[in-house]
C-alpha cells in the first residue's frame, strides 16, 4: 500500500525528537509528561512507531492512545490545542510546506478524536 503521506522514516524520527524536546521544556505540557515518562528514548520510539503506522501505513503500532491518555489522569482535552500548536511549529520547522500541511491536518484530525472522552471536553463539561 502506498504511504498516506510520503514522509521518510528519518523525517518522522526528527519531528518526534524535536517535538518531545520542546514538550519537556514546555511549562504546561512538560509536567504532564514528566508525571509518566521516565524513559524518553522508549517513549519516542513508541511514538515513531505510532506515526509510521498512521503516515506510512506500516503495521508497527497496536497500542491504544485513547485509553492511555484516559488512564494517565492528568491529560485534559484542553491540552490538545497547546500540543497541536507546538506540533505544528515543529512540522513547519522540519518539513517542506506541503508535507507539513498534510501531516498537520492528520494530527489535528487524530487529536480531535483523542480529545473526546477526556475531562473538560470541547463543550467545557468536566465529566
Ligand atoms: C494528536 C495528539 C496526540 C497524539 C497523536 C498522541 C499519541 C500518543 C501515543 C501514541 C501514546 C502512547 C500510548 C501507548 O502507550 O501505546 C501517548 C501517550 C501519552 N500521551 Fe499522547 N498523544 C497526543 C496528545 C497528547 C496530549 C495533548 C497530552 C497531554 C499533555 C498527551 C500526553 C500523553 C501522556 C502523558 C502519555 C503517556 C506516556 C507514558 O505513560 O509512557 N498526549 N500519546
Amino acid at each position: 500500500m502506498p504511504p498516506r503521506i510520503p514522509v521518510t522514516v528519518a523525517q518522522i524520527e526528527t519531528v518526534v525528537a524535536q517535538f518531545y524536546a520542546r514538550v519537556r521544556a514546555h511549562p504546561v505540557l512538560g509536567p504532564v509528561f514528566a508525571a509518566h515518562v521516565t524513559d524518553w528514548p522508549l517513549h519516542e520510539a513508541k511514538i515513531v512507531r505510532f506515526w509510521r503506522n498512521a503516515l506510512l501505513l506500516e503495521r508497527c503500532y497496536n497500542g491504544n492512545p485513547m485509553q492511555v491518555h484516559a488512564a494517565a489522569g492528568n491529560v485534559k482535552s484542553a491540552h490538545f490545542t497547546v500540543w497541536l500548536s507546538l506540533f505544528d511549529a515543529v512540522l513547519e520547522q522540519e518539513l517542506p510546506p506541503m508535507l507539513a500541511a498534510s501531516w498537520s491536518a492528520l494530527a489535528h484530525r487524530i487529536g480531535r478524536g483523542l480529545s473526546y472522552g477526556l475531562p473538560e471536553n470541547a463543550l467545557g463539561c468536566p465529566i
